[in-house]
C-alpha cells in the first residue's frame, strides 16, 4: 500500500467533514476570480467608457466577495485542522494499541526514544500534512487551473505563453522531491537517535551524576545534536537550491505579461482592463509555483514519518495476544519438558538447557543460581513472555502456546526484579491488577507484605502519589508495594523474582511467615540468593549456565554437599553461625 493510500484510510473516516470543506475550497477558488475581473471592468467600463454609476456597485461586490471568501477560507481551514486532529488521534490510538500487543522481543530491540519519536515528531508531520498541506495542495491546483481557464477565456495566446513555463516547474519540483526524500528520512532517523539519547540520559540521570559523567554525556549529546542539525541543513540546502529557480520562474510570469500583454494592448488585440485583470490573476499562478517547493518539503517529511510509523504498526509479535470468550481458571500445574531456550537476538548463546520439572498446585519451588544463570528467563517462559526454542512448557497439562495469552497472564503474576511503580497513588498502584479489590483486601495484603506500616506513615497514606512525579521510595518499600500488588491480584501462579532481596532478614522472615497460608493455595516460584528464602520450598533447583545442576529439598541439597550446601555455608559464615546442619537457621 502506498503512503497516500495508507493515510487515506484514516482521512476517509472524516468524509462528513471533508466533503463540505472541499466544496468550500471550490467556492473560494471561484470567488477569487471576482476581484481581478471587476478590476478589469472598472478600468474598461468605469474609466474607459465613463460608466461612473457602476463604480460603487463594482466596489461593493468586490469588498463583499473578498470578505465572504475570507470567512469561507477560515471555515475550511478549521475543518481541515479538525480532520488532522482526528487522523492523529486514530493513528496515535493504533500505535499505542500496537505497543500494548508487542512482545518483550520487540521492546528488547527498540529504544524508548525511538518509540517517543514516532509518537511525537512523526505524528506532527502527519498532522501538518492532513491539516495544512492537503488543502494547500488542493488550493494550488485549483487556483492554477482556474487561473489558466479564466485567463484563457480573456486572451488565450498570452495564457499559452504563461502556461509554457509549467513543464519547467514540473521538472524542478520532481527533482527537488527526489532529492529531498532520503534527506527527510535521515532527519527522522537523527531525531530518533537524539530522542533515545535524551530519554536514556534522563532515566539514568542518577548514574550519570554518581559517576560525574555530565561532560561526557554533553559531548555525546552534542554529537547527535550536530548530526540532527547537519541533516536539517542538508534539507535546507536542497530547498534553497530549488526555491530560487522556482521563484525566478514565478517572477518571469510578470515579465511575460508586461512585455507580451503590453504589446497586445498597443496592437489593440487586448483592452487595458483585460491586461489589468490578467495581472490580477497572476498571483493565482505565482502562488502555486512558489508554494510547490515548500509543499514538496512537507510532503517528503510526511512520507518519511509515515514510513517509520507504518514500520512500527507493522511490527510482528512472535507471541500474539488474543482474547478468548471462554475463561478457564488455572489450577497451577507447571511442567517444563526438556526445555531449551536462546534469545532471538543472541541465538548463539544457549540460556536454558534441557530443563525438566513439575510443580503442583499448592507447592513452592525455590530457584537458586549465580547471576546470569537463567533464573528470570525460566520464569518468563511460564508467563509466556518468550516461547522455548525447543521442548514444552505445560500449564495444567496444556502447552502454554495453546493457552490464550491474556488468560494465562491474568492468572500468573511475576514480581519482577526490575520493579516499576506508576506515577499514581499507592492505592492505584496496588490495585493495578485487580481494580475491584476491596480496601480490606488491600489492607490485608499490605500487612502480609509488611507494607502497611510505612504506607500509614506516608503523607497521604494510600493516597500518596509515588513514582516519577511523586514521593520517592526506598528499594525495600518498592519491593513491598510490588509484592502487595501481586498478592492483591490473587493469581493461581505466583512468581517472586528476588522480591525480598532489599529487606533485612528479620522483615523477610516475618513476610515469609505471613505469606505461607497464601502460598499454600497457589503454585509459587521463589528466586532468591538467600537460602533463608528458599529453605521451606517443597523442591529447590539450582541453575548454572542454564543447566539444572542440583535439585531436591533443602535437607537433600544440604546432604549433597554441592553448590547449594556451599552457598548455605557461606551465608552461615557471614552471619557468624557455626556448623552446616540442615535444621540450622540461615
Ligand atoms: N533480552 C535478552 N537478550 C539476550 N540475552 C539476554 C536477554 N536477557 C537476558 N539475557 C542473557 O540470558 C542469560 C540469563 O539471564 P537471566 O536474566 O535469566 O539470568 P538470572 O539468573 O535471572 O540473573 P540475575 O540473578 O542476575 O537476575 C544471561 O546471560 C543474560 O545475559
Amino acid at each position: 500500500m502506498g503512503t497516500f493510500q495508507w493515510v487515506w484510510q484514516y482521512i476517509r473516516r472524516n468524509m462528513k467533514l471533508l466533503i463540505p470543506a472541499t466544496l468550500l475550497i471550490f467556492v473560494n477558488a471561484a470567488a477569487i476570480v471576482v476581484a481581478p475581473l471587476i478590476g478589469g471592468w472598472i478600468i474598461d467600463q468605469v474609466i474607459g467608457q465613463g460608466h461612473t454609476e457602476r463604480l460603487v456597485p463594482f466596489l461593493l461586490i468586490m469588498i463583499g466577495v473578498t470578505l465572504g471568501r475570507t470567512i469561507v477560507r477560515y471555515i475550511y481551514q478549521v475543518i481541515f485542522e479538525q480532520v488532522g486532529q482526528n487522523v492523529m488521534w486514530d493513528i496515535r490510538h493504533d500505535l499505542f494499541e500496537k505497543l500494548q500487543k508487542l512482545d518483550f522481543t520487540f521492546f528488547n530491540n527498540v529504544s524508548t526514544g525511538d518509540i517517543m519519536a514516532r509518537m511525537t515528531g512523526d505524528m506532527d508531520a502527519i498532522r501538518n500534512f492532513v491539516a495544512w498541506d492537503s488543502y494547500n495542495l488542493i488550493e494550488c491546483v485549483l487556483w492554477f487551473v482556474t487561473a489558466i481557464l479564466v485567463m484563457g477565456s480573456i486572451n488565450w495566446p498570452l495564457t499559452l505563453a504563461l502556461a509554457a513555463l509549467t513543464p519547467f516547474i514540473g521538472f524542478l519540483t520532481m527533482h527537488m522531491s527526489n532529492e529531498a526524500h532520503p534527506v527527510y528520512f535521515q532527519i527522522r532517523e537523527a531525531f530518533a537517535h537524539l530522542n533515545s539519547m535524551v530519554e536514556e540520559n534522563i532515566s539514568g540521570n542518577r548514574v550519570v551524576k554518581a559517576f560525574t559523567r555530565e561532560p561526557y554525556e554533553i559531548e555525546k549529546f552534542n554529537k547527535l545534536n550536530d548530526a540532527y542539525k547537519a541533516r536539517n541543513m542538508d534539507a535546507a540546502r536542497v530547498s534553497r537550491r530549488y526555491l530560487p529557480p522556482l521563484d525566478i520562474l514565478a517572477s518571469m510570469l510578470s515579465v511575460i505579461v508586461l512585455i507580451l500583454g503590453g504589446f497586445l494592448v498597443i496592437k489593440g488585440a487586448m483592452t487595458l482592463g483585460d491586461l489589468v485583470a490578467f495581472n490580477g490573476f497572476l498571483w493565482m499562478l505565482n502562488q502555486p509555483m512558489r508554494m510547490s517547493g515548500w509543499l514538496i518539503n512537507d510532503v517528503q517529511r510526511f512520507s518519511a514519518s509515515t514510513i517509520k510509523i507504518r514500520r512500527m504498526l507493522g511490527a510482528k509479535s512472535s507471541i500474539p495476544v488474543q482474547d478468548s470468550e471462554h475463561y478457564q481458571k488455572l489450577q497451577g500445574y507447571v511442567t517444563f519438558d526438556h526445555v531449551n531456550f536462546e534469545y532471538a537476538d543472541a541465538p548463539e548463546v544457549p540460556v536454558l538447557h534441557d530443563i525438566s520439572f513439575t510443580v503442583k498446585p499448592g507447592e513452592t519451588m525455590g530457584i537458586l543460581g549465580e547471576t546470569g544463570s537463567g533464573k528470570s528467563t525460566l520464569m518468563n517462559l511460564i508467563a509466556r513472555f518468550y516461547d522455548p526454542t525447543s521442548g514444552e512448557v505445560l500449564i495444567d497439562g496444556k502447552n502454554a502456546k495453546d493457552w490464550p495469552v491474556r488468560q494465562l497472564r491474568d492468572q500468573i503474576t511475576i514480581v519482577m526484579q526490575d520493579l516499576f511503580l506508576f506515577s499514581d497513588t499507592i492505592q492505584d498502584n496496588i490495585s493495578y491488577g485487580n481494580r475491584q479489590a476491596e480496601p480490606q483486601l488491600i489492607q490485608h495484603m499490605a500487612d502480609v507484605a509488611d507494607a502497611s506500616q510505612f504506607i500509614a506513615e506516608m503523607p497521604d497514606g494510600y493516597d500518596t502519589v509515588v513514582g516519577e512525579r511523586g514521593v520517592g521510595l526506598s528499594g525495600g518499600q518498592k519491593q513491598r508495594i510490588s509484592l502487595t500488588r501481586a498478592l492483591v491480584k490473587n493469581p493461581s501462579i505466583l512468581i517472586l523474582d528476588d522480591t525480598t532481596s532489599a529487606l533485612d532478614m528479620e522483615t523477610e522472615a516475618e513476610i515469609q511467615k505471613k505469606l505461607s497460608p497464601i502460598t499454600q493455595k497457589k503454585t509459587t516460584f521463589i528466586i532468591a540468593t538467600r537460602i533463608s528464602s528458599l529453605r521451606h520450598a517443597d523442591q529447590i533447583i539450582v541453575l548454572k549456565h542454564g543447566d539444572i545442576i542440583e535439585r531436591g529439598t533443602h535437607d537433600e541439597l544440604i546432604a549433597k554437599h554441592g553448590y547449594y550446601f556451599d552457598t548455605y555455608q557461606k551465608q552461615l559464615g557471614a552471619l557468624g553461625v557455626k556448623g552446616g546442619e540442615s535444621n540450622g537457621e540461615a
